[in-house]
């Protein structure tokens, strides 16, 4: 939790806090024993805001957005609060917890083949979702919420029978089915060729600005981020490193991490011949190091690093380092 005695909180400046996660750690104990593959995630996320999860394949994610929706695999273990409009989730029973997912979190996935029924066609689908969370637009009107025209067809279609991004609307009408106040979307365009990408980018913030629902937006893609949160996350295996206004800590990294995400993307972008990337890989749970996980990857290692690094907190941004960048004076440089 950043500016406990101090500051204001981030999510407290966009309006009341709709999900508050506390401590939150999520283990496989028959995969990894006693590894958390989540490990004390603190974090919060107010009603309307755009918040990005960002990170390395590997860093716990799309495990983060599942404990969310509390979706986690019942291989999991899963600790801490996780209160979502001022109730903790994972204290109410199974029914309870069903329907408060089913009225209050949409969620969009990357791989809407998977994520969708493939023998069932995208009406029923649609009606079964209506009837369970109450809701009061029809599949039709759904559909035209986004911006599916031929809605007749593509009621009687089966997935396979559409495009990747038709699909990917259905999953978000699915989502808005829901009434959501917050939609997790995890790599929501990735599967999808630029063009469409952009469509669908564009779809999702339309709809999180007229509807004012939350948006959790878990990617790799931080010119996306860039783009379209206002608060970032940058996780590394299985930790939260990083968090602040996402042009600040995109501008000015303090964690050694941040600054090689920020400075491979870049690379990327102009074209380098030689793309920068971070040395190494994010390890498998199962060897994640003690202390700071970074630590042999990261160019400002000392010993001091095999021990945790505490949580920094400073006016808008939290993270834990040893040896942090410094703050540069002019945020806005380049
Ligand atoms: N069902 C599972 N059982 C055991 N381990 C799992 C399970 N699901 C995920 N993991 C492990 O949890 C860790 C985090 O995985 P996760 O999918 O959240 O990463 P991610 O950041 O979303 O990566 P990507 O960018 O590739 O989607 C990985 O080490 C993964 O192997
Ligand atoms: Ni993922």
């Amino acid at each position: 939790m950043s500016g406990v005695d101090t500051g204001v909180r981030m999510g407290e400046l966009m309006g009341e806090d709709i999900l508050e996660i506390e401590n939150l750690s999520v283990r496989f104990p028959r995969r990894y024993g006693p590894v958390s593959v989540l490990d004390n995630i603190n974090l919060s996320i107010g009603s309307g805001e755009r918040l990005a999860i960002v990170g390395e394949s590997g860093c716990g994610k799309s495990i983060l957005g599942l404990a969310v929706s509390d979706l986690l695999p019942s291989s999991a273990v899963a600790n801490g609060r996780i209160e979502f409009l001022g109730t903790d989730v994972r204290s109410m029973s199974k029914s309870r917890r069903r329907s408060i997912r089913g009225q209050g979190i949409g969620i969009v996935y990357q791989d809407a083949m998977t994520s969708l029924n493939p023998g069932m066609s995208v009406g029923s689908q649609l009606t079964q979702v209506c009837k369970r969370s109450g809701a009061e637009a029809t599949p039709a009107e759904l559909l035209e919420s986004v911006r599916l025209g031929e809605t007749r067809r593509i009621l009687r279609a089966k997935p396979y029978q559409l495009s990747g991004g038709q699909r990917q609307r259905v999953l978000i009408a699915l989502a808005l089915a829901r009434n959501p106040r917050l939609v997790v979307a995890d790599e929501p365009t990735t599967a999808l060729d630029v063009t469409v990408q952009a469509q669908i980018m564009e779809l999702l913030l339309n709809l999180q600005s007229n509807l004012g629902f939350a948006l959790l937006f878990i990617s790799h893609d931080l010119a996306l981020v860039s783009e379209f949160t206002q608060r970032i996350a940058i996780m590394y295996a299985g930790q939260i490193v990083e968090t602040g206004l996402t042009t600040e800590v995109l501008q000015d990294p303090r964690h050694p991490y941040t600054a090689g995400l920020v400075s491979a993307s870049v690379s990327l972008e102009e074209g380098d011949d030689e793309l920068k990337s971070i040395p190494g890989q994010v390890r498998r749970p199962e060897s994640f190091l003690e202390g700071c996980r970074f630590r042999d990857r990261c160019e400002r290692v000392t010993e001091i690093c095999s021990v945790r690094p505490r949580v920094e907190e400073e006016p808008g941004r939290d993270f834990a380092c040893h040896h942090p960048y410094a703050k540069t004076a002019s945020v806005g440089r380049n």
